[in-house]
């Protein structure tokens, strides 16, 4: 089951040539994250960060295609692979059938010193139900 996430692209995404500037597109990626945990999971960050965090340790990004002010973006979430601290999730950002975001990242797991600590197994249960066909 693929988490959804719309984002319609506004004024403030877009640079002078009118498509999404990149750094955009990673707020909007981070955006779709924490839709995840909260509604997806049932963690909204502000309760997640009273204890714990889960930073980004490594992210790889593809843009096939750009976008344009106004248009309609569906964000598509899939866990990969749910390690003991760490989740990959693939993401892939579509206007109708063109692909303009294809990425994948690993989250980790940390405590509030930043070590990173095994996911609570309320967490795990959760993340499981969001298991794409990958890996
Ligand atoms: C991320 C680290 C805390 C990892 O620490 P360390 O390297 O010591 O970890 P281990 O070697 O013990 O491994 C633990 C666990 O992580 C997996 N892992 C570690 N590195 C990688 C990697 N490069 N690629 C893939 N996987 C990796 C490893 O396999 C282990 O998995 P297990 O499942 O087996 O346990 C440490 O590296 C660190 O603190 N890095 C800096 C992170 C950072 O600053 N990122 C960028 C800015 S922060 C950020 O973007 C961000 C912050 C948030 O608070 C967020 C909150 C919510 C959502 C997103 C956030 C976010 O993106």
């Amino acid at each position: 089951m693929a988490f959804e996430f719309p984002q319609k692209v506004l004024f403030k995404h877009c640079d002078p040539a009118g498509i999404v500037f990149f750094p955009r597109y990673f707020e909007m990626i981070n955006d779709c994250v924490e839709a995840f945990f909260d509604q997806g999971l049932g963690v909204p960050f502000h309760d997640l960060h009273r204890v714990s965090a889960v930073p980004t340790a490594q992210i790889k990004t593809q843009f096939p295609a750009p976008s344009r002010h106004g248009d309609h973006l569906l964000f598509q979430l899939d866990i990969t692979k749910i390690g003991r601290s760490s989740a990959d999730y693939s993401m892939t950002a579509r206007c109708g059938n063109e692909t303009r975001l294809i990425t994948s990242a690993t989250l980790v797991h940390v405590d509030a010193n930043g070590r990173p600590t095994a996911w609570p197994d309320q967490i795990r249960n959760k993340l499981q139900t969001f298991r794409g066909d990958t890996s």
